[in-house]
């Protein structure tokens, strides 16, 4: 079944497929082409507000189901993700401009995402516990502790991974017995539609979800403020979810947001094996990557041969378009690409030396490498989210630690050393959520926890977390 009619999408309101009332619609077009693509329903608050009371109103019965009916639906869901990588892999490809085969298997990675939720939610169990463990506690008194739904969950996805982050909100959510409210990203909403419209063919009633089309400017301070929202799980800017953390109150937050990921690169570090892993983790989905590296501080005495190792492989690097599975694909929209030059210039402009790059066709920069970059310079601490990558050159090891842990960020950090030891005495110093020792920063595996310390973020996801992100215990006091 599809819910398309030329292109014109419906999304999922008052528990049905709907237009919006109005008729309001955004155009959405791909970045690369600049083609329509297709158009999502605008909303308007007063029918979100009609929907968010129906997926308030649907919870209760929801979270009286087992948690078997729940895996079947869910596990449904991963299997017709599965089935229709293909088609929602080009949709991706279309709306964000992220090659071909990353688009199809962001499709994949959420179908396991979503099968290994169910099976870790299968294991969540509560806890008793006897009052005497406690000075002058009685065994009397027995303490039955079981997770329960916050209730309804407000959803909030980037555009660099429409499927994958959204579902990894939507999935933990719904096994847990809640209800939803999805906002996608705007410039992804049709990979979000057709991502829904999965779950709604494997079973799912539909009143359990409100899926918010519409611009995050318009809809979401409305959204994040709804009494009916009993948390918010957010991925996306720095600026935006510190906005939320102030909007909201009264309802936890998960937060996961930008980052400015450094690889440390220390004198006995295997060269070759960091130019890889640093080329990869920099560039790839041309830098869109809140976990991408985007600085690298290498000891001086190593510095020439690292960078040459890497400007050897940037200049390799495939450029074009996503349909031809380039690495490096034009950025999201004009602004993104200018704010990316804006950076490229500034490092120009203050004595930085351009490697490889500094080249633009519209939104399509080329991958730049700047070296001799400075902590004067705005990409030495500026999270691009394009495909530019600062070589910063440090006396030592310590000044390392200080260089990354000055950033307003915290989110991941990558150590390339033979000692190992060492390297992890340097991750206990580095105020990230996570620490690579020897490889790129990355989120997965997915059952790993994922967090960002400082302006990165507030919570942990990872499949176990994020599963008991949207959970609180109720205890239960039996008196003998
Ligand atoms: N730490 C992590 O796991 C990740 C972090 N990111 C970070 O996300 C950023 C890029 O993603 P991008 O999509 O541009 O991020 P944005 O912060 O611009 O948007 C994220 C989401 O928030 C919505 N939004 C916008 N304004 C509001 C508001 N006032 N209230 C509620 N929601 C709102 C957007 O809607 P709309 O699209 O309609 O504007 C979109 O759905 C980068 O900084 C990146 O580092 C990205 C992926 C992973």
């Amino acid at each position: 079944m599809t819910i398309t009619t030329h292109q014109a999408f419906k999304t999922l309101i008052h528990g049905e497929w709907n237009e919006s009332q109005s008729k309001a619609t955004i155009e959405i077009n791909s970045p690369h082409k600049n083609d329509l693509i297709g158009s999502v329903p605008s909303l308007s608050q007063e029918e979100l507000n009609d929907s968010i009371e129906k997926t308030v109103a649907a919870q209760d019965q929801w979270a009286q189901t087992s948690l078997q009916e729940r895996a079947e639906i869910l596990n449904k869901w991963a299997d017709i993700l599965e089935e229709r990588q293909e088609d929602i892999g080009e949709t991706i490809m279309q709306e964000v401009a992220k090659k071909k085969s990353s688009a199809v298997s962001e499709v994949s990675r959420t179908a396991d995402y979503i099968r290994h939720t169910v099976e870790d939610a299968l294991r969540i169990h509560g806890e008793v516990m006897r009052g005497d463990s406690f000075k002058g506690g009685s065994p009397s008194k027995i303490g039955m502790v079981e997770k329960e739904p916050l209730g309804t969950i407000l959803a909030i996805g980037p555009f660099n991974y429409p499927v994958n982050l959204s579902a990894s909100k939507v999935a933990p959510a719904l096994m847990m017995g809640n209800s939803v409210i999805f906002k996608p990203a705007t410039q992804g909403a049709i990979s979000g539609i057709k991502m829904i419209e999965a779950l709604i063919d494997a079973g799912l009633p539909k009143s359990l979800v409100t899926l918010a089309t519409g611009r995050g400017s318009v809809i979401g301070d409305y959204l994040v403020q709804h009494p009916g929202v009993d948390m918010i799980t957010f991925t996306g800017g720095t600026g935006t979810g510190r906005h939320i953390a102030q909007l909201s109150t009264m309802v936890p937050l998960v937060l996961e947001l930008g980052g400015k990921d450094p690889a440390i690169v220390l004198n006995d570090a295997d060269l070759d094996k960091a130019a890889e892993e640093i080329v990869a983790g920099a560039y790839s989905y041309s830098g869109q990557r809140c976990t991408a590296i985007k600085r690298v501080l290498v000891q001086d005495e190593v510095a020439d041969q690292l960078v040459e190792r890497i400007t050897n492989k940037v200049k390799s690097l495939k450029v074009g378009m996503p349909e031809d599975n380039a690495v490096i694909t034009p950025l999201i929209n004009t602004k993104s690409a200018d704010f990316v030059q804006s950076l490229i210039d500034d490092a120009k402009n203050q004595g930085a030396s351009v490697l490889v790059g500094d080249k633009r066709e519209d939104n399509l920069i080329y991958p730049t490498l700047l070296d001799h970059v400075t902590s004067d310079m705005k990409v030495a601490w500026e999270e691009p989210f394009g495909p530019v990558l600062p070589i910063i050159r440090i006396s030592n090891e310590n000044e390392a630690i200080e260089l990354s842990n000055q950033s307003d960020y915290g989110l991941q950090a990558s150590v390339f050393t033979k000692d190992t030891e060492n390297a992890m005495k340097i991750a206990d110093k580095l105020k990230v959520g996570s620490v690579q020792i020897n490889a790129k920063t990355e989120r997965g595996p997915d059952h790993f926890p994922f967090l960002g310390v400082k302006g990165s973020g507030l919570g942990v996801q990872g499949i176990r977390n994020s599963l008991l992100s949207v959970v609180r215990d109720k205890v239960k006091i039996l008196n003998m």
